[in-house]
């Protein structure tokens, strides 16, 4: 049986803006296998970026976890303290960011960056080097990018650079934030062919977060679509793409362009929910096309509607 390396508990977020407390994630609970990649769907807004803040415990201000367990590898991440904080980021749990500015310093040449991030996890500096040498190839890039400076790399290359840094102390999850949302599309599919090949190679496991349900049905192992903070659906991929139950997901789908079929897309009418002041009952009610007084009165429970499939909509059986 794989071994669960990750395990969130009941998550709660919230931000305390100045016009009002935002509710980012509310009760969000899944878990993570070895191995597996798990795909956080959803459109602008939903809490998915959140939610990878929250596994690393570095959500910004003005934002707060107000409730939950994030267990990682058997701890309980929420109750260590900053200093401990700082060593298990990178090495037990690390994060790819869309823009890898995020994580690379422009001013300073990659060599640098990589052998300080390893060295402040207690890598000694020989050692550093070698493995910043031998995940820089990993990825497909020469050690000649160990020289540069970010701005004399493309895109894709300063991608590949950040998710060399991101696997280099062998991780037991990686959080990656829409990891290919600023690259042209012939690097987007090499960026996730690389995410493809890494998870098969290292036996990594992924959060992969995207608003994309087509990329996570196409490479991810489990599917969890959320919608206003909540989770709407969660199952297999395999299960999810011959299944699809929530209306949600199945507008997400629909959305999707076909190309092939020729058939014109139908778009999610209306807007996202205000989360400083959700709609009662059900949060995607005001959108859905069944909703129904229950619907508009009753928030629905996520049940397991078969083994490992969870949905959380009234009429979902
Ligand atoms: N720093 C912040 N301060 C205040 N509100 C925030 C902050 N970050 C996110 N939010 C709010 O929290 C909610 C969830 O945002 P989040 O970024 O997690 O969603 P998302 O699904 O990742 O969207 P996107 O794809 O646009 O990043 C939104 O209503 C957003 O406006």
């Amino acid at each position: 049986m794989l071994s669960t390396v990750l395990i969130v508990k009941d998550l709660w977020v919230k931000y305390f803006t100045s016009s009002g407390v935002i509710n980012a994630v509310s009760g969000v609970s899944f878990s993570l296998s070895r191995g597996e990649m798990l795909a956080v769907v959803g459109e602008s807004g939903s809490g998915k970026s959140t939610i990878g803040y929250a596994l690393l415990n570095m959500v910004p201000k003005p934002g707060r976890i107000v409730k939950g367990e994030i267990l990682l590898d058997g701890v309980n991440i929420l109750k260590l303290s900053e200093e401990e904080l700082r060593k298990i980021r990178g090495s037990k749990i690390s994060i790819v960011f869309q823009d890898p500015f995020t994580t690379l310093d422009p001013l300073r040449k990659i060599r640098d960056q990589f052998i300080e991030f390893l060295m402040e996890h207690g890598i000694d500096k020989n050692n550093a080097l070698k493995i910043a040498r031998e995940y820089i190839e990993a990825v497909g890039l020469t050690e000649r990018v160990l020289d540069s400076y970010p701005h004399q790399l493309s895109g894709g290359q300063k991608q590949r650079v950040s998710i060399a840094m991101a696997i280099s102390l062998n991780p037991s999850v990686v959080v990656a934030d829409e990891p290919t949302t600023a690259l042209d599309v012939v690097v987007q599919k090499q960026i996730m062919d690389l995410i493809s090949d890494i998870k098969r190679r290292y036996s990594s496991s992924f959060i992969l977060i995207t608003h994309d349900l087509a990329l996570a049905l196409e490479r991810a192992d489990s599917v969890m679509v959320m919608y206003g903070g909540y989770v709407m659906e969660m199952a297999s991929k395999n299960e999810l793409a011959k299944n699809m139950v929530h209306p949600y997901t199945k507008a997400l789908f629909e959305s999707l362009p076909r190309i092939k079929q020729r058939t014109l897309p139908k778009y999610l009418t209306g807007y996202p929910p205000d989360l400083r002041n959700p709609p009662p009952g059900c949060i995607f009610h005001p959108r859905c096309p069944f909703a129904s007084e229950k619907c508009r009165i009753m928030k629905p429970e996520l049940v397991e509607i078969s083994k490992g499939h969870f949905v959380a909509c009234h009429f979902a059986r």
